[in-house]
């Protein structure tokens, strides 16, 4: 009787004699591949530029017809929008590493989490990528694969679902491996808006952060990246999503909707998008009278351009014109503790039945 043909049998397929002309065999390995959005690679008009073209040409990102979009798109915001976002995002660059503070922290958050995963002996391999920008989807899957990565996990790092983020990471996915003779399995990780371990770990963020600052907040907003209304209601769960996870950390928070409040940033164009906005709703809580405002971002797994530059920096600014006295922004979960903890739960559950 033969033995039965475990995982880690397959992964000594390396080391069988295979007959001379026979093409080399890497497999029985399983990969976890961390996706964000994406970033220039540097701050010049060119590298913005080409940046934003990928970004900006993707029809998940804007839903508008080519014929309608492609003269606007070429005609007016890559003259204007690379100079604008290049100057943002010199705020905010890492200088030292000169690089986006995106990158920094996805590249970190996949470091760690292959240290967490560093006792099963190289079977399980963690790595990252941008969809939009360096490194590519489609180079780092490969790459996995070469590594013998059989089974491969996307983590699209958006707990709330969106056609424009989650959908438009496991599209690019799916062209990658038409190209593949050799397929490895995929699995995608599901939203996770609602999950205790991501809640709490934000609740506690939020809490920890108040804490340290020495500030008793009269009003918190959950600022979450917005989408065109029109997308809402051709029905992306979205504002569902954002809603439910702000709902369940008043829960855990013991906070009501007046102190704990949703609101929406980042407008893009002239459509209608997801309100309240949170520019308009710091300016009004200052004009009311509200003296003392923390904003965090519990869409944003890592601090990007949206979070530090537009809220940290000028939502900040706003309150502050408007009469407000203190100001403060949350960090995103990033590579921290909570924030680790939060990744590695979700992969482990994820990976059941592989690992
Ligand atoms: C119609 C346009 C856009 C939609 C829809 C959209 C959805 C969306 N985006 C994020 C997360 C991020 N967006 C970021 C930057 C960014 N987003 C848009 C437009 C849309 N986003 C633009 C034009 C830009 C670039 C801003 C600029 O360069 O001026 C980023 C930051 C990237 C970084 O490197 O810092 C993130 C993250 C979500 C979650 C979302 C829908 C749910
Ligand atoms: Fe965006
Ligand atoms: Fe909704």
């Amino acid at each position: 009787m033969t033995a039965p043909v475990t995982p880690s049998a397959v992964s000594d397929m390396q080391t069988i004699k295979l007959p001379q002309d026979h093409p080399p065999v890497k497999a029985g390995k399983i990969g976890v591949l961390l996706v964000n959005l994406g970033t220039p690679d540097d701050t010049g008009y060119w590298s913005m530029r080409r940046y934003l073209r990928e970004f900006l040409s993707d029809k998940r990102v804007i839903e508008w017809p080519k014929v309608v979009w492609y003269p606007i798109l070429y005609g007016i915001v890559l003259m204007t929008r690379p100079k604008k976002s290049g100057a943002a995002y010199d705020e905010i660059w890492n200088k030292e590493l000169d690089e986006s503070p995106l990158r920094t922290i996805t590249r970190s958050q996949s470091d760690k989490l292959a240290a967490v995963f560093g006792d099963t002996g190289g079977r399980v391999k963690v790595d990252w990528a941008m969809r939009y920008g360096q490194p590519s989807i489609r180079s780092r899957l490969q790459a996995l694969k070469d590594d013998g990565c059989d089974r491969i996990l996307i983590y699209p790092l958006y707990p709330q679902y969106s056609a424009s983020t989650t959908a438009t990471v496991n599209d690019e996915v799916c062209k990658a491996l038409l190209d593949m003779r050799w397929q490895p399995a995929i699995r995608t990780v599901p939203p996770y808006h609602d999950d205790p371990v991501y809640v709490e770990a934000l609740a506690r963020s939020l809490t920890e952060h108040l804490a340290k600052e020495g500030i008793d907040p009269d009003v918190v907003l959950t600022s979450y990246h917005g989408i065109p209304q029109s997308y809402f209601r051709k029905g992306d769960p979205y504002h569902c999503h954002c809603h439910k996870t702000t709902r369940l950390m008043r829960e855990v928070l013991g906070w009501d909707k007046e102190k704990l409040r949703v609101t929406f940033q980042s407008r893009f164009g002239p459509e209608e998008w997801l309100q309240p906005y949170t520019d308009k709703t710091v300016e009004q809580l200052a004009k009311d009278g509200v003296k003392t405002v923390a904003v965090m971002n519990p869409g944003f797994v890592a601090d990007c351009l949206e979070t530090l530059e537009e809220i940290a920096g000028e939502a900040g600014e706003i309150f502050e014109e408007n009469g407000g006295e203190h100001f403060t922004h949350v960090p995103c979960l990033n590579d921290s503790e909570l924030g680790m903890q939060v990744l590695e739960t979700v992969v482990r559950r994820e990976l059941s039945g592989w690992l």
